[in-house]
């Protein structure tokens, strides 16, 4: 599969102008290759793989937030990338999640073609379905690299999405700590 996929890049680096012989290219298209599988691994993850049963019981009933979690994804209309943040909160009822799992399940979505608004609901579901929670909370705060080196070309805006799911759609003072603890 890499040799096939390194094939395709070295025709599109010949369309675009350059010499896929010259030495500096000469292993560019096996590295992007790679590079590209390493990004969307996503595809091949499933939840329970990366959650390996790390679900543990506790009568906790507090909300618990794991916040600026680095976020690399790709996005699905120019495969540039766009990179950021993401904080996950949930109201556990009786199972809490490990806390590595987060990061995981941010990345099993990130890795894959996307657009944040998908990306952003992807992992509020799967947390959701994993710790089976009275609510879930995500936001993601990112900066597309489309509009920054092309397009628009603007570098300081930035995209904020987020998915409210249970108590933090029902109750607002739930929302309203979630968003004071990201601010
Ligand atoms: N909502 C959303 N839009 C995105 C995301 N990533 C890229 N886009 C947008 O997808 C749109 C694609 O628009 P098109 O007009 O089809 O493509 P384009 O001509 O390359 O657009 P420009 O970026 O405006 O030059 C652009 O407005 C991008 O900014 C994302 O994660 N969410
Ligand atoms: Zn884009």
């Amino acid at each position: 599969m890499t040799d096939d996929i390194a094939h395709h890049y070295r025709q599109i680096m010949e369309k675009l102008g350059e010499n896929p012989e010259r030495e500096g290219l000469k292993d560019t298209p096996k590295r992007t290759a790679k590079a590209m599988q390493f990004l969307t691994a996503g595809y091949h993850q499933t939840l329970d793989d990366i959650v390996n049963g790390a679900v543990f019981e506790s009568q906790t009933d507090e909300m618990v937030l794991v916040k600026d979690i680095e976020l690399y994804s790709i996005c699905e209309h120019h495969l540039l990338p766009f990179i950021g943040k993401c904080h996950i909160a949930y109201m556990p009822s009786g199972k809490v999640l490990g806390l590595s799992k987060f990061a995981r399940i941010t990345d099993m979505f990130a890795r894959r073609l996307q657009i944040q608004e998908n990306l952003t609901l992807q992992i509020a579901e799967a947390v959701q379905e994993v710790t089976e929670a009275r609510g879930v909370a995500v936001v993601i705060e990112a900066q597309h690299l489309c509009m920054m080196m092309r397009g628009v070309e603007k570098q300081n805006s930035s995209m904020s999405s987020s998915v409210m799911l249970g108590a933090f759609r029902t109750n607002q003072s739930t929302r309203q700590e979630f968003l004071t603890l990201i601010s």
